[in-house]
């Protein structure tokens, strides 16, 4: 194996059946008369000589005739696991059809149903009764070349709770954009599945369910087994990314907190998501023509990925000169025990540095609950800014965007909990209730909604325009850490490129077809962060615009020599 990056002659002792099993050698109908000659393939492939481009046309024609977007989600899984080079040809070429099918939302579904398809081993399954065969399982020498890792519990995947050890499908997802977004080489990456268990009964009474079959092993147990995966990690891939995706709230914030200074990681759903928030935040105050430090900003789910959020909109109002106070003032969490508030409710954890105070609110309604809820909070706070991250579809209710809508000119909406079931309104709703007014951004795909005489893009406000060119950017500058400038870094590069710039009726972010340059353009100005706190080696512009661009993987075929 061991594929060399864009390297023009690949060298492999493979031949026969054992090439063509080799997902990121095999070429399928593409290999040539000569290479047929050369690594004993005759007989074992049809005879009509193929081409890449005939490929990715015929995939896409089978992919199209299938009835629903799960068969061609398990569809592509299959592909990517016999011909990564066609898998990633094909995604590439076709991205704004194909990622709501690699990633959410189908993805969800195959998380959901991840024991139904499951085929040929991807990524690692590190469970808790093989705890002291990690380090063994590690060392295999097939992960030599590994630099990016993405890691999942499986406790909360998207807004669809836990899926136990079909969580894989996320970290599988989020790496095969790493590619498809930033070229990363497929070979460099790793999912891996920590399987502790899982509290989803439906997944333990099904005979089919391929994971670990025990209830969730939890506090030191737990603490204990992610303590040894962390360590075995540090050891094994000292300069590799390790990303933690879909963990459970309290463990996703306070699992980041402990690790993030011994190792280069970071949470894409707290900070990845407060990234691509801030980025698509920036690009519709400059539409709706006011300035950051004069946003009220509602927040509906007040777990770790609106705490992420807050703290990063926090610096951003600072940066712009808000005292930390001020700044924190402007924000409005709301859980499912409604407005975080001192007074109300015990408040803790996180969220606890944007709790309104209690006098703040002495006077605002309460309902027969003793909560204040989003109308109520909508009605005092006049907010100009609603971001969902609760996974609850629905929670934008028509009460609360009408209400918003007669107190601001240019309501800026995000639901963004994903997949398209858990989002917090449609679009459309949005639109029809704020009569074409709202700036909207969702973290799911939707289509552009009819209003009048024109069409209103939706902007799909997902954490894919921001965590490739991170990962790009930690690997152009071997980045020892990520700290939280590095994701102002990549929010701001993103608004940059926002095409609402020159045009308010355009999309507030680039479309997804763009998101190879997106992820560069995010990766140099991450890059340069690092550089600036002294967190990567250092070197100038020309050098790291040549080292991000050596980086950036092509799928094609390339020729092979026996050795
Ligand atoms: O995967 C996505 O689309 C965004 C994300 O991280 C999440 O919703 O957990
Ligand atoms: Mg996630």
């Amino acid at each position: 194996m061991n594929p060399k990056t864009n390297s023009t002659v690949i060298e492999t002792a493979l031949s026969g059946v054992d090439l063509i099993a080799q997902p990121l050698l095999n070429k399928g109908t593409a290999f040539t008369e000569a290479e047929r000659d050369a690594f004993a393939l005759h007989g074992i492939l049809p005879p009509s000589i193929g081409n890449l481009d005939d490929q990715v046309r015929r995939r896409l024609t089978v992919l199209r005739s299938f009835a629903t977007n799960f068969e061609r989600y398990s569809f592509l899984r299959d592909l990517q696991d016999t011909n990564e080079t066609l898998f990633y040809a094909l995604l590439i070429r076709h991205i704004e059809e194909l990622l709501p099918l690699v990633y959410t939302p189908t993805v969800g579904e195959g998380c959901q149903r991840f024991s139904e398809i499951w085929r040929r081993p991807r990524g690692l399954f590190l469970s808790y009764p093989n705890r002291h065969r990690m380090r063994d399982i590690l060392a295999d020498p097939r992960f030599d070349q590994v630099r990016v890792i993405v890691v999942s519990d499986g406790e909360r995947i998207l807004g669809l709770g836990d899926q136990g050890a079909g969580g894989m499908g996320i970290s599988i997802g989020k790496l095969s954009l790493y590619t498809a977004c930033a070229g990363i080489h497929p070979a460099s990456t790793l999912p891996i599945l920590l399987d502790v268990g899982t509290n989803n009964q439906e997944r333990l009474d099904n005979p089919l369910y391929v994971g670990w079959r025990n209830p969730r092993i939890s506090g030191e147990d737990y603490e204990a087994f992610v303590e040894e995966f962390v360590s075995c990690i540090a050891e094994r891939f000292p300069n590799a990314l390790l990303q933690w995706e879909d963990f459970a709230g309290a463990n996703a914030g306070r699992l980041l907190a402990r690790y993030r200074d011994r190792l280069c990681t970071f949470n894409d759903d707290i900070q990845g998501t407060a990234a691509v928030a801030a980025g698509t935040l920036m690009a519709a105050i400059r539409v709706s023509g006011s300035s950051l430090t004069e946003q009220r900003v509602v927040l509906v789910g007040a777990g770790a990925a609106g705490t992420g959020i807050a703290g990063l909109l926090v610096q951003a109002m600072m940066d712009a000169g808000l005292s930390q106070g001020e700044a924190r003032s402007r924000f409005y969490l709301i859980d499912s025990k409604g407005l975080v508030a001192h007074g109300l409710r015990p408040v803790e954890g996180e969220r606890a540095q944007y709790a309104q105070s209690a006098e703040a609110v002495a006077d605002w309604q309460l309902d027969q609950a003793g909560r204040i809820e989003l109308l109520d909070v909508v009605r005092n706070a006049r907010p100009s800014v609603l971001i969902g991250v609760s996974g609850q579809a629905g929670a934008f209710h028509q009460a609360a965007v009408r209400m918003m809508a007669e107190q601001v000119a240019r309501p800026i909406i995000f639901p963004l909990s994903n997949p398209t079931s858990r989002s917090e309104a449609t679009p459309a709703d949005l639109v029809a209730w704020t009569e074409g007014r709202a700036l909207i951004g969702t973290g799911s795909p939707f289509p552009p909604v009819p209003f009048g005489d024109r069409l209103i893009p939706i902007t799909q406000t997902n954490n894919s325009y921001i965590f490739p060119g991170v990962g790009l950017a930690v690997l152009a500058v071997h980045a020892r850490r990520i700290s939280d400038a590095m994701f102002m870094a990549a929010g701001r590069a993103l608004a940059e490129l926002s095409p609402a710039r020159n045009d308010s009726h355009a999309a507030l972010l680039p479309p997804v077809d763009q998101l190879r340059e997106v992820a560069i353009a995010v990766a140099f100005e991450v890059a340069r962060q690092a550089q600036t706190e002294g967190l990567g080696e250092t070197c100038g512009d020309e050098e790291l615009r040549q080292r991000i661009q050596d980086l950036v993987w092509e799928p094609v075929y390339r020729p092979y020599r026996r050795v």
